[in-house]
């Protein structure tokens, strides 16, 4: 098993993102969590482009205890220097040196021969091979230089002292073929290639940087760049945790591994998004909110007979406590006893078929159906307000805005004696029409003496939770309703304490206790 390589690079491409900004105490705890992940190299900045990058660095490379820390630097002898001065107080420093290899790039940016590049990569290794122990050289650019070319110049370095060599996929253009083609031809070509390592560095423009990291390992690349989260330049460099859990999964294929604490994943990929302020997408790769989540019945079923039938990743590997069962509109029987049971209720199979009903109702109105949306479900059930006496079958109520304008409400309701009947009555607000209505259907005087209501969770498709305490046949009763609308839970509240009466079952536990 090959061992590869991670170079992390979240502090100095991952910072190139555009708009983002990371202040020293910011860069040294992601550093610390770096370190503690377990990544071989941390690239901490580029030293002589500011005074915080060079502050930045240097502080890094006094704190971190394992892992190599470097700093990126122009083939230009300043630059070198003051790598040198940020750096040289870490255990193992490196120096990461750069030009541009590409005939664009030289052409149009460097204004340059290929002679002078050469001359410049060359000259600048063997500087910094006289104050370095590793010096790592990247041919920018390097999957759209000609292969001859990149031969050469890495045949050159190699001479003048260079340790690894990194061809980067600068503007993500390449592809998973040409990239192992690539690295094999170096590999067999490159004068002394045995003596040092090659690296890989991808961006992901085409949407291919963790595709093109593996089939570069393949080509037989010993290290990778990457970084948490994918973060960088444009559409932001491959991803660390996709291609270390990618190695892990799928060693068998690659027949290469890292030496990544993996559990330690998840906690990294929280910092960096929240010093970062980058959102990860919840459909993220190992570490979005659903990576491991399973939301329809057929899979949901699935993983709560043997997980493995549809998860390839233990949420355990990567540092997430447990993988979850969100119930949705997709959901299945299954899925929600299991929800019940978890929550402490047990149901005979009818009721069992009732409230799932009620749940499935619901799914199709909110986006997601939470544990405290179960649980009043649940507990409207208990309560009897779907089993009572008088069952709400339909409720209109016209709302009118305007002041002195009444409001009007319609409703049916099937009787104890399994009569379905109609009435309508108005109110001063549209709970109050309900209510009248409501009174006027039973027939009998009904005092509301309280009514409070609540949301059950929060958004703006939050379940309202309704509890009344009415007099009713000189009895008094508390009565509880659950419903996504509110109108429809004051009318279920109103229904369950006049059943809970008619039942002789009233409530009189205290109001707070059901609020
Ligand atoms: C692929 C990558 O990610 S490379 C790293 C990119 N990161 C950054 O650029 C962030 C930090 N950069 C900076 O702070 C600044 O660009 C600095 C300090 C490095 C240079 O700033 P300036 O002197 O103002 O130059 P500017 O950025 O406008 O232009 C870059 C210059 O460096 C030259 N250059 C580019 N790459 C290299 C290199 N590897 N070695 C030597 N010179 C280089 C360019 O040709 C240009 O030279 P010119 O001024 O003679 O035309
Ligand atoms: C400096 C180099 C390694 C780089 O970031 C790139 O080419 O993308
Ligand atoms: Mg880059």
């Amino acid at each position: 098993m090959r061992e590869i390589d991670i170079f992390d690079t979240t502090l100095r491409d991952g910072e190139q993102q555009p708009g983002l900004n990371l202040n020293l105490d910011e860069k040294l705890e992601i550093a610390k969590q770096l370190d503690r992940l377990g990544v071989n190299i941390i690239e901490a900045g580029f030293p002589a482009s500011n005074e915080g990058d060079f502050h930045s660095v240097q502080k890094i490379a006094r704190a971190v205890k394992n892992s190599t820390v470097t700093g990126l630097s122009r083939v230009v002898k300043k630059d070198i220097d003051t790598a040198y001065e940020a750096l040289k107080d870490t255990a193992n420093p490196r120096i990461h040196i750069f030009i541009a290899t590409s005939d664009i790039h030289i052409k149009h940016k460097l204004l340059m021969t290929q002679q002078e590049v050469l001359d410049a990569a060359v000259e600048a290794v063997r500087y910094a091979k006289q104050k370095f122990p590793v010096v790592q050289f990247s041919a920018e650019d390097a999957c759209r230089t000609s292969w001859d070319f990149l031969t050469k110049i890495s045949s050159e370095v190699i001479r003048a002292g260079v340790d690894v060599i990194n061809l980067p996929d600068t503007v993500g253009y390449t592809t998973p073929n040409e990239i192992k083609a690539m690295f094999q031809h170096m590999k067999q070509h490159v004068h002394d290639v045995e003596k040092i390592k090659l690296s890989a560095h991808n961006h992901d423009d085409l949407g291919m940087a963790v595709a093109n990291s593996l089939a570069a390992i393949e080509g037989g690349a010993d290290q990778v760049e990457c970084t948490i989260n994918g973060i960088g330049e444009r559409a932001g460099n491959a991803s660390l945790e996709e291609i270390a859990v990618a190695l892990q999964i799928r060693k068998d294929y690659y027949a290469a591994n890292s030496t990544l604490k993996l559990n330690e994943l998840k906690r990294t990929s929280n910092l960096v998004s929240k010093l970062t302020g980058t959102i990860v997408p919840g459909n993220k790769a190992i570490v979005g909110a659903n990576a491991f989540a399973h939301e329809s019945g057929i899979h949901q079923d699935g993983v709560l007979k043997e997980s493995t039938t549809y998860e390839i990743i233990t949420p355990e590997l990567v540092g997430v406590e447990k993988n979850s069962l969100p119930l949705g509109k997709l959901s299945g029987k299954h899925a929600f006893k299991t929800k019940i049971t978890e929550l402490g209720f047990e149901l005979e199979e009818d009721d069992l078929k009732r409230v799932f009903k009620a749940f499935k109702d619901l799914a199709h109105k909110k986006k997601s159906v939470t544990d405290d949306d179960i649980f009043a479900l649940l507990t409207a059930e208990k309560s009897g307000s779907q089993n009572g006496m008088y069952e709400l079958k339909s409720l209109q109520v016209n709302v009118a805005t305007q002041e002195n304008v009444i409001q009007t409400a319609t409703v049916i309701v099937r009787t104890p004696d399994g009569e379905e009947i109609q009435e309508a009555a108005t109110g001063k607000g549209s709970v109050e029409a309900v209510y009248n209505t409501l009174s006027r259907l039973i027939g009998e005087p009904i005092q509301l003496e309280d009514y409070r209501i609540q949301s059950v969770t929060g958004g703006e498709d939050a379940l309202a939770e309704v509890v009344v305490h009415l007099t009713y046949n000189d009895e008094s009763s508390l009565g509880r309703g659950t419903a996504h609308d509110v109108l429809e839970a004051s009318a279920f509240a109103y229904l369950n304490a006049v059943n809970r009466i008619i039942s002789g079952n009233p409530t009189k536990e205290p109001i707070e206790e059901l609020v």
